[in-house]
């Protein structure tokens, strides 16, 4: 068991992780909102089915009025029209100033519904209780909240920090293996970035994380947390360091967008797109092959990554409407070796097309070898 502590510019707050939390998660929220009369849990029918009712049998021991509110599972409703019919929602069943609002899901939920709890009348307390690995490892920490547009990736949004986190190992047990291994993608980064013992961990038990064995698990996820709250801790709002956070993301993103946030999942389009930075990083003289080759190698360890169809071109045109581009030039995270990164802003639309043709023939290959 452990917990973590975020102490951010704006927020500070605890990420519990454990076995057999749920049940327990009023409890523990209590102290934190004391003035809370009604909760909201925003799930989807099918983690409700699965791991609702202690969450909400927790609070309406204490006496609250709970509501569940269901939106379907997937990227695909990660959109404005869904945020517009949960807020419709809030005014029908009477939410007030008083409300909390509690995330029970993966990325997909937990973002949407911090983005809610940020714009219900100007901003509600919400509590984070991340069900994917994902999530848990990620998502559910550092106040990043949204929606995607089709023009983009989490193009509208909010910095907004729960109240708490709780992430409770067991919701683990009934995740589909797919959504295991692409969430490990998130800790391979986590490595890559800043923890080079978490990434020596990961590749020393690769088969047992891949299988979801919780004593190697475990000390993954906590350390994806550890790290990720202390570069939360120190820029908050991404002026700089945080910006680490998004190594594969750039290429990940237009990966999502160009696939109509339906083929991949989150996880897999950043492993595609931390191999297309690693390709980068290595025509700059940035990386040697040896550390690139076991970058790649722990990325395809957590696969198979799919493959999808999209033009180079396209993609790098995609990468316009990535978030960390300023006065239109685009800052690319390069590692330089395992726990160590290059915020590079000189990338030119030919490099960057190079890297991504690179990374697109790789997944031909291996595609043509598996078929
Ligand atoms: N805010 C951030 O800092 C941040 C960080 C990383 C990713 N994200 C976002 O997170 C999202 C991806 O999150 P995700 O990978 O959790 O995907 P997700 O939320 O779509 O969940 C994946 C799938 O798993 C199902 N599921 C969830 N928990 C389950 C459980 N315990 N048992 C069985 N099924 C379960 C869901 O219903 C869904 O079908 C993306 O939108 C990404 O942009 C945000
Ligand atoms: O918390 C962050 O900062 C991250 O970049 C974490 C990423 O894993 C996550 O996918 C995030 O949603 C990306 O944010 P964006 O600002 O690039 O859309
Ligand atoms: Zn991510």
């Amino acid at each position: 068991m452990s917990d973590i502590r975020v102490e951010a510019a704006s927020a500070s707050y605890t990420v519990h992780v454990d076995r057999n939390l749920l049940a327990s998660i009023a409890e523990r929220t209590a102290p934190l909102a004391r003035k809370i009369s009604q909760v909201f849990i925003v799930t989807s029918p099918e983690i409700d089915r699965l791991w609702g009712a202690p969450v909400r049998n927790g609070f309406e021991t204490l006496g609250k009025r709970v509501t569940t509110l269901l939106i379907p599972a997937g990227e695909s409703h990660k959109r404005m029209t869904t945020i517009e019919r949960l807020l419709e929602e809030l005014a029908q069943h009477g939410a007030d100033r008083d409300t909390l609002l509690v995330a029970l899901g993966g990325g997909v939920l937990g973002d949407m519904t911090g983005f809610l709890a940020a714009i219900w009348m100007r901003g509600v307390p919400f509590i984070q209780v991340p069900t994917t690995l994902l999530s848990q490892v990620d998502s559910s920490v550092g106040g990043k909240t949204g929606a995607n547009l089709a023009a983009g990736k989490n193009l509208v949004g909010a910095f907004y920090h729960p109240l708490a986190v709780f992430a409770d190992l067991d919701t683990l047990s009934t995740l589909p293996p797919r959504e295991l291994r692409a969430g490990l993608q998130e800790s391979v980064k986590a490595g890559v970035i800043r923890y080079p013992q978490l990434f020596a961990f990961m590749e020393q038990n690769a088969e047992a994380i891949r299988n979801g064995e919780l004593s190697v698990l475990q000390p993954v996820i906590e350390d994806s947390i550890r790290m990720k709250a202390e570069v939360v801790e120190a820029d908050e709002r991404e002026s700089g360091l945080r910006m680490i956070l998004n190594f594969g993301h750039t290429v990940g993103h237009a990966i999502e967008a160009a696939t109509g946030y339906k083929q991949l999942l989150h996880g897999e389009a950043i492993g595609w797109g931390m191999i297309a930075a690693v390709r980068l990083a290595q025509s700059r003289n940035l990386l040697d092959e040896a550390t690139a080759t076991r970058i790649t190698k722990l990325v395809h360890a957590f696969g198979p990554l799919p493959p999808f169809e999209a033009e180079a071109q396209h993609l790098v045109t995609l990468t316009g409407s990535d978030k960390k581009k300023r006065s239109g030039t685009l800052s690319f995270i390069l590692p330089t070796s395992i726990g160590t990164v290059d915020i590079v802003r000189d990338v030119t639309e030919a490099e960057l097309l190079t890297a991504v043709e690179t990374m697109l023939a790789e997944m031909r290959t291996a595609n043509a070898v598996t078929a």
